[in-house]
């Protein structure tokens, strides 16, 4: 039996349970668990409070929630990682890699695809996101030598495409200019053998121009700033950027936060592995020279450079850049560009040939990626997907992207909704319909035939006559201005008309209003590269120029498909993709505009939880029941809070649940039983539960370990449990560490002594506290198991002290004191210890001033005279007494020390203001233990030779 089994069949994951419903300072670790559900105040907060405390990972359900650190957080190393592989989803804090394995684990023992959307606006952390996720396969899936080099090249395609697909924003350093799906095939071990890229909507005209503060993509300031000298010549490049217009038009060239020089040398080193050759890295040429400034007309130096590049002859390139072929009748005719349209022809060559060349590279290290044998492959895909855009202005890209995000939501709430039904109708359960909004009625409005948005603009690029921007919003108004989530100016009631513009019109998304401003959107959607550009392209001798533009492209008389109809028809296949597969998603939010950790802007954070959808989800998640649990995990926590189940349940696990929950009183509509779970509507009704559940255990005393072990996460006081449950995490870490690196099979094996030695345990807990039987850990368990032994002495010796009757307990401080003065030190220690000691040997001088009294022999100051006395102690002085008459009074005050001889003599000496006191006793210890604790100087006892 593996340990997983084990562990399902033995419930351990319950021990976890606790943690999962805790509600302490820092939140819920599962919106869905939230009192106030539907409160979007009681969202933020939660997440504010997670957020204070690093937590930047909360669930609903099982989507994950990340909230940006915006630094450096010590929980992606290995051995987190190997913390995550193979445990049960919410048996650990909410994690990426939760997320990561739960997908994994499923994959491979259901043999199923899978996805991960990770979406959320710039900046928010989705790169980051699926960076990590590839980490986490790359270290905990097996691998092989030969597979090892898979990987690499998965691992090392995300610097690539940085470089070219990634640039310097306002809104983040490293920001991706396009969407990404990467599937991931493992075969039947679960190793990875392979993977696929699928890019979407490359932001082409960053290269032609970029906003203030931003820069062109990556690439061109990695080659300038770390390109090697001979490289630089043979491209005819110039090291400084500020020769390319191209590259500083944000006028931030050199950005803090990026080391161009250095990821220049990542990326080359990237190349060599996925399998670049030296004809491959042409890519360079075809790329430079359509980004240089310098291509202005009428200057053409540059063009000499660019000819040999691109593998153009110079007068071809002149003539295709200065003019237009017009086709009239059957004839060619060549018209002369203005300065303006010289410019667009400028720019539109090197859109097109960044765009293409992109694609071009996306194949490339797909097919260093692709796996060639034929055996059947489980795949889990990673798409990183541009969030819900709306910026100042929205135009044409912030359209498909919010597109994409109606389509991205319609799939999740199918799949959301089906994942649930499917699960009511496998428990037997009454479907109940869950009020949501569907936003499909805004999905059919952009993208239905003939009727929605893209089809009116395509239906306006494609006609002949003067069609603009203008008249596609004529069209508009015309075709769909009476659906109920499309506005413009003209449409819009007063009160709105005046915050919409005439060029602008409205949708109103499942997230919110975006008002789009139509001014662009022909053009953008056209992309036009003139007919006889195209063909010098096709012509060029450079290769990648060649695979990019075909020659067959020429031929055909078919008119491109315009740019929203292919991104329409690419996000088609990629929700058919995704159908086919089981989702996880993962939220990311940005929390502030600053990149600064520790700042939580409430404002921008609504703004994002809405427009990721969050609180429609929880809605969704939480439509039907908060919580549900199969009966034996049910039964197993709380079966105490019901005489009928505790601490033994015969029947079956359904029938123990029933007996448990009458016997608590739940309320019909509070609850559902299915076949296998059952299954709790609101939250506080399984708070209430867990909060009966917490004083009831305490009442029992539950055994040592649990109090130790998982016990100690049902601690009153948040801090104590967090510092306890840290301590053993830490334990348990710390032999995990100890080990590194530890392989997959070590940490497996690890885990099943761990779990081994602590169900041991658990049967052989010592019983009291002088019991000193104690299971010898293995060696790897050590240091876990001298804290649980401490945990559990403490818990021991706690409960041990309350069972001591008050004169027992006397007798133990008495004890303790007479062990810190004499022991090791004394002769007759050792008797007299197991001894009782008498309240007093002469009762007939107890009073309610005296607390003690002996009979004792004085010696005289030389030690030689020996007199028969009484000794009286009381609260604040000694009396040395002769029959009734008091001879000397010592003030406890004037006590200085005491001194006695280590040899079993029975004496001892007081020193006191004015000489010493010499006594002798047969009862010394119970004495001078007396004496030391009414005059509170156990301090000043020194036993030396000599007395
Ligand atoms: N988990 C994290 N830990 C530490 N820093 C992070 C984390 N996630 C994101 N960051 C920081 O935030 C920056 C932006 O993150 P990232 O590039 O992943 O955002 P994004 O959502 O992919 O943005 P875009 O859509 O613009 O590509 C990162 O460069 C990094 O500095």
């Amino acid at each position: 039996i593996s340990y997983k089994q084990l562990k399902v069949e033995d419930n351990t994951d319950i021990i976890m349970e606790g943690a999962l419903i805790a509600r302490d300072r820092v939140g819920v670790q599962d919106f869905v668990l939230l009192d106030s559900h539907t409160s979007e105040a009681a969202f933020l907060n939660n997440l504010r409070k997670r957020y204070q405390e690093n937590l930047i990972y909360t669930y609903i359900g099982t989507l994950l929630v990340s909230v940006n650190p915006y630094k450096e957080l010590d929980i992606y190393t290995v051995t987190q990682m190997q913390l995550y592989r193979g445990v049960n989803f919410f048996e650990l804090p909410p994690h990426l890699y939760a997320i990561a394995d739960n997908a994994y684990r499923v994959m491979c023992s259901e043999y199923n695809n899978h996805f991960i959307l990770i979406s959320g606006e710039s900046g928010a952390g989705k790169t980051e996101a699926s960076k990590k996720i590839l980490q986490y396969y790359a270290v905990t899936c097996p691998t092989t030598e030969q597979l090892q080099v898979v990987r690499d090249r998965l691992l090392l395609s995300n610097p690539v495409l940085e470089a070219f697909g990634n640039a310097k924003t306002l809104r983040n350093d490293n920001s991706s200019r396009f969407g990404k799906y990467m599937d991931i095939q493992f075969d039947f071990k679960g190793a990875p053998v392979g993977g696929h890229i699928l890019s979407y909507l490359i932001e082409k005209s960053r290269v032609v121009h970029q906003n203030h503060g931003e820069r062109n993509f990556h690439i061109f300031y990695q080659l300038l700033e770390g390109g090697e000298k001979d490289l630089l010549c043979w491209l005819g490049l110039e090291r400084n950027p500020q020769k390319y217009a191209y590259l500083i038009q944000g006028r931030c060239a050199k950005v803090f936060s990026i080391n161009d020089k250095n990821d220049w040398k990542i990326v080359r080193k990237a190349f060599s592995i996925i399998d670049f050759t030296e004809k491959d890295l042409e890519v360079w040429k075809s790329k430079v020279h359509p980004v240089d400034g310098n291509l202005l007309l009428p200057i053409l130096r540059a063009v000499f450079v660019s000819l040999q590049l691109l593998g153009v002859h110079l007068s071809i390139l002149q003539e295709a850049l200065t003019h237009r072929k017009i086709e009239a009748r059957s004839e060619e005719v060549l018209s002369p560009l203005n300065v303006d349209l010289a410019f667009y022809a400028r720019d539109a060559v090197a859109k097109a040939i960044y765009g293409r060349t992109f694609t071009w590279l996306v194949n490339k290290i797909n097919g260093s990626l692709a796996n060639k044998d034929s055996t059947r492959k489980t795949v889990i895909g990673l798409l990183d997907i541009y969030g819900f855009e709306v910026l100042d202005t929205n135009s044409f890209e912030q359209f498909c992207i919010n597109y994409c995000n109606e389509k991205l939501q319609q799939l999740l709430i199918e799949m959301t909704l089906k994942a649930e039904q499917e699960e009511y109708e496998m428990e037997g359960i009454e479907w109940e319909p869950i009020p949501y909004f569907n936003n499909k009625i805004i999905c059919d409005l952009v993208e239905q035939k003939h009727k929605g948005i893209i089809s009116i603009l395509d239906e306006e690029c494609l006609r002949p006559g003067e069609a603009t921007d203008l008249s596609f919003l004529e069209k508009l108004e015309e075709k769909v201005g009476d659906h109920a989530h499309f506005v413009t100016r003209k449409l819009a009631d007063q009160k709105t008309r005046k915050s919409i513009d005439w060029v602008d019109f409205r949708l109103l998304h499942y997230a919110g209003e975006v008002t789009y401003c139509a001014v662009g959107f022909l053009e953008k959607n056209n992309d036009l590269l003139y007919r006889n550009l195209k063909e010098v392209l096709c012509n060029s001798k450079n290769g990648i120029i060649r695979d990019c533009f075909l020659l067959s492209e020429l031929d055909s008389r078919r008119r491109p498909e315009t740019v929203a109809t292919q991104f329409k028809n690419s996000l088609m296949s990629l929700i058919e993709i995704l159908m086919s597969k089981e989702p996880s998603y993962i939220r990311c939010i940005k929390p502030n505009e600053n990149k600064e950790p520790g700042m939580f802007d409430d404002c921008l954070i609504r703004h994002q939880v809405k427009y990721l959808g969050l609180m429609e989800h929880l809605r969704v998640r939480r439509a039907g029941f908060a919580y549900r649990r199969k009966y034996e995990h049910f039964l197993q926590r709380y079966k105490s809070l019901c005489p009928a189940t505790w601490p033994h349940w015969h029947g079956p696990a359904a029938e123990g649940v029933e007996r448990l929950i009458k016997h608590i009183g739940y309320k019909p509509e509070e609850y559902k039983l299915g076949r296998t779970k059952i299954f709790i509507r609101f939250p506080k009704t399984l708070f209430a539960t867990e909060d009966a559940f917490e004083i009831r255990k305490h009442m029992l005393g539950m055994v040592p370990l649990e109090a130790c072990w998982r016990g100690v996460l049902a601690r009153k006081e948040a801090k104590k449990r967090t510092w306890a449950v840290e301590i053993i995490r830490k334990f348990i870490k710390g032999f995990i560490n100890r080990k590194k690196p530890l392989c997959p099979e070590n940490i497996e094996f690890v885990r099943l002594v761990q779990y081994k030695y602590l169900m041991k345990l658990r049967d052989h807990i010592p019983r009291n506290v002088l019991d000193k039987s104690w299971l010898q850990p293995p060696s790897i368990l050590e240091e876990i198991s001298e804290m649980l032994q401490k945990m559990c002495t403490r818990n021991l010796v706690r409960k041990y002290c309350r069972g001591l009757t008050p004169e027992r307990k006397v007798q133990l401080q008495q004890k303790a004191v007479t062990s810190a003065i004499f022991r090791g030190k004394k002769e007759g220690y050792q008797q007299s210890i197991n001894l009782p000691f008498a309240d007093t040997r002469l009762s007939e001088y107890m009073s309610p001033y005296s607390q003690y009294a002996t009979p004792v022999v004085k010696y005289d100051r030389n030690g030689f005279k020996a007199r028969e006395r009484l000794l009286v102690l009381t609260q604040s002085s000694a009396y040395v007494v002769e029959m009734a008459k008091i001879k000397q009074k010592i003030d406890y005050a004037t006590l200085k020390g005491n001194s006695a001889n280590p040899s079993g003599a029975a004496s001892v000496a007081w020193s006191v203001q004015g000489g010493d006191v010499i006594l002798q006793c047969e009862h010394i210890f119970e004495t001078v233990t007396k004496l030391c604790m009414l005059a509170n100087k156990q301090n000043l006892v020194k036993v030396v030779k000599g007395r």
